[in-house]
């Protein structure tokens, strides 16, 4: 069973950024709340890094006992592991260096200077290696692309036909050209999926998502949670969205 998505407009890039780490802290809060440790996937990209940037800066991120949040990433570069690019290395200087975070925890996927030696199939086993005996996360994270991408799962490409729960992406439209991502039967494993993007030049690639385009065309339209599915987007990435 997957949620129908739900479209929340913010007026600015930067209202929605800051709004969605408000909106991540509570939800992180209220999984503790319950007694559970809360799983997150987080994103790379503008937007994803963003958004973190404005939990660290919140006067409410230490409401979440970060050393209780085990972190996942939806996809990564396949770089050497200090790599500026990388997705991680851009999570940590914006927000988890700065947490008291359980290391155990987090749950990086491997650099290509890593033990899976350049090789992006060995790395996506680990990663999938990682995930074994899970099915569930609590909040995942999206950022989508002008074409309807998410994490690194593209249109027409054998990441969104991919039944893993992680695989190797090579010649990726959008540089650098290798990386590893989940797919779209992991990102299902969510309750909550939260996409997340902003700008005119989205707007097609949500409107078509929204209205319930094909997903092996526009990927994004595919990424639902169990819960909830919500497009948490600004307005100049609505104007395709019909009046409501
Ligand atoms: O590794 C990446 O680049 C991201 O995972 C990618 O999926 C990103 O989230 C989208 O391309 C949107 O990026 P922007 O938010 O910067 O437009």
């Amino acid at each position: 069973m997957s949620a129908d998505p739900t479209v929340v407009v913010h007026a600015s890039a930067d209202l929605l950024t800051a709004a969605t780490a408000a909106r991540l802290i509570t939800a992180l809060v209220d999984v503790q709340a319950e007694g559970r440790v809360p799983s997150v996937v987080l994103t790379g990209g503008g937007t994803g890094i963003g958004v973190l940037a404005h939990v660290q800066a919140s006067p409410a991120r230490d409401a979440v006992d970060w050393s209780r949040v085990e972190v996942f990433w939806g996809d990564e570069r396949f770089l050497g592991a200090a790599d500026p690019e990388r997705n991680d290395v851009q999570a940590r200087d914006a927000l988890l260096d700065h947490l008291p975070l359980d290391p155990a925890r987090v749950h990086a996927m491997a650099a290509d200077d890593g033990p899976a030696g350049g090789d992006p199939d060995a790395a996506a086993a680990a990663y999938r290696a990682a995930l074994d005996g899970r099915d569930h996360f609590d909040v995942l994270m999206l950022g989508v692309g002008p074409e309807g991408h998410v994490a690194s799962i593209f249109p027409d490409s054998p990441a969104v036909r991919s039944t893993e729960s992680a695989t190797a992406v090579r010649d990726c439209p959008k540089p650098p050209p290798t990386r590893i991502s989940l797919t779209l039967p992991s990102i299902g494993w969510a309750d909550h999926v939260w996409l997340i993007t902003a700008g005119a030049g989205k707007a097609e690639a949500v409107a078509r998502a929204v209205s319930g385009a094909d997903p092996v065309d526009v990927p994004a339209a595919g990424a639902r949670g169990r819960l909830s599915t919500l497009w948490l987007i600004d307005r100049a990435a609505a104007t395709d969205l019909p009046p409501h």
